[in-house]
């Protein structure tokens, strides 16, 4: 196999405003804020071509949208992320790299269908405090940003309303960093797959540098596979970023966020990169901005960013 290598590529943003995947509103607002910070004329900063910009008014809510089990909005959540992974796959098919602006983190249903109905073979790296892999049975919740891993694993259960979605998604195609929240149903799913996660736990034993290399070992050996990073904005800790639904302390620095985003561009492999769960509506002024720059920065840093 021929090593997949994106030189210098052409970026599609898929900007997705969205919250019904959990109950705090404001995470519609996270695209508007990030893209009015600077965030296209940024990434042209570096020497990049943003060609296409999926500009969402906002998706259709449905207010009487009724529960599926457990599951919160099933169908205006099934609705929206539907229509984002048949953007990103258009975007993907046209060999571009598509930066998804959320917006809650039920919408990786569809980035992560779009990049792999593009690219079949792709790796994920899924960089949270949570697992996001909770099933239709398992949820505690019922909010659906705890659940969309299991739908793309194929292992939710055969739900009429979300049959769109293709399990394409391999259990060793998929590492985690980051985690520190995970149910105790989620771990057992953990287990029973045998998905590999990197928690903080290893983060603090062995260094961010060594977790990512390790990740990365793990769901890309050759080194020839696109990689679509998935980034929950509270993977960082919370005092890097405070404008997040479900913050957990204890979570990533600064520099380990961003060193995971260098080295993944290092790789030359990314196809995606989905900046989730920014929430203007929490915390004061100064959390929001903070966040929301670290939101772009983060971004930068994987679009190849450096500090010299
Ligand atoms: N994308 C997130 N922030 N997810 C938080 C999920 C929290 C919890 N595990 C749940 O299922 O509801
Ligand atoms: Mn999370
Ligand atoms: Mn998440």
């Amino acid at each position: 196999m021929t090593a997949f290598k994106f030189v210098k590529p052409q970026v599609a943003f898929v900007n997705a405003p969205f919250s019904h995947g959990q109950p705090k509103r404001g995470t519609e607002t996270g695209p508007l804020q990030l893209i009015s910070s600077g965030l296209a004329q940024q990434v042209e900063g570096l020497g990049l071509t943003v060609d296409a910009v999926e500009d969402h008014k906002g998706f259709d809510i449905l207010e009487n949208d009724t529960d599926i089990g457990k599951l919160k909005f099933p169908r205006t959540v099934s609705n929206a992320t539907r229509q984002v992974y048949e953007e990103v796959e258009k975007h993907a098919k046209a060999g571009k790299l598509v930066v998804n602006l959320g917006g809650d983190h039920s919408l990786a249903m569809g980035t992560i269908s779009g990049s792999l109905s593009a690219h079949p073979d792709a790796c994920v790296v899924w960089v949270d405090a949570h697992a996001d892999l909770n099933s239709p049975e398992t949820t505690e919740t019922g909010n659906l940003h705890g659940c969309p891993l299991s739908f793309l694993l194929g292992i939710a259960g055969n739900i009429p309303e979300f049959s769109w979605i293709k399990p394409l998604l391999k259990p060793e195609r998929l590492v985690y960093i980051g985690l520190r929240d995970v149910d105790d149903g989620e771990k057992k799913l953990l287990k029973e797959h045998n998905i590999k996660a990197y928690s903080m736990h290893e983060v603090d034993k062995y260094g961010i540098g060594k977790v990512v290399d390790m990740a990365l070992d793990h769901v890309n050996p050759d080194r020839s596979r696109p990689v679509h990073l998935s980034f929950d904005v509270d993977a960082m800790d919370p005092s890097v970023a405070p404008s997040t639904g479900t913050p957990v302390r204890g979570g990533l620095t600064f520099r380990e966020g961003h060193y995971i985003c260098e080295a993944l561009h290092e790789t030359g492999l990314l196809v995606a990169v989905d900046l989730m769960e920014v929430n203007p509506a929490l915390e004061n002024e100064e959390a929001v901005k903070q966040t929301v720059s670290v939101g772009c920065s983060l971004i930068r840093s994987a679009l190849g960013e450096t500090l010299l």
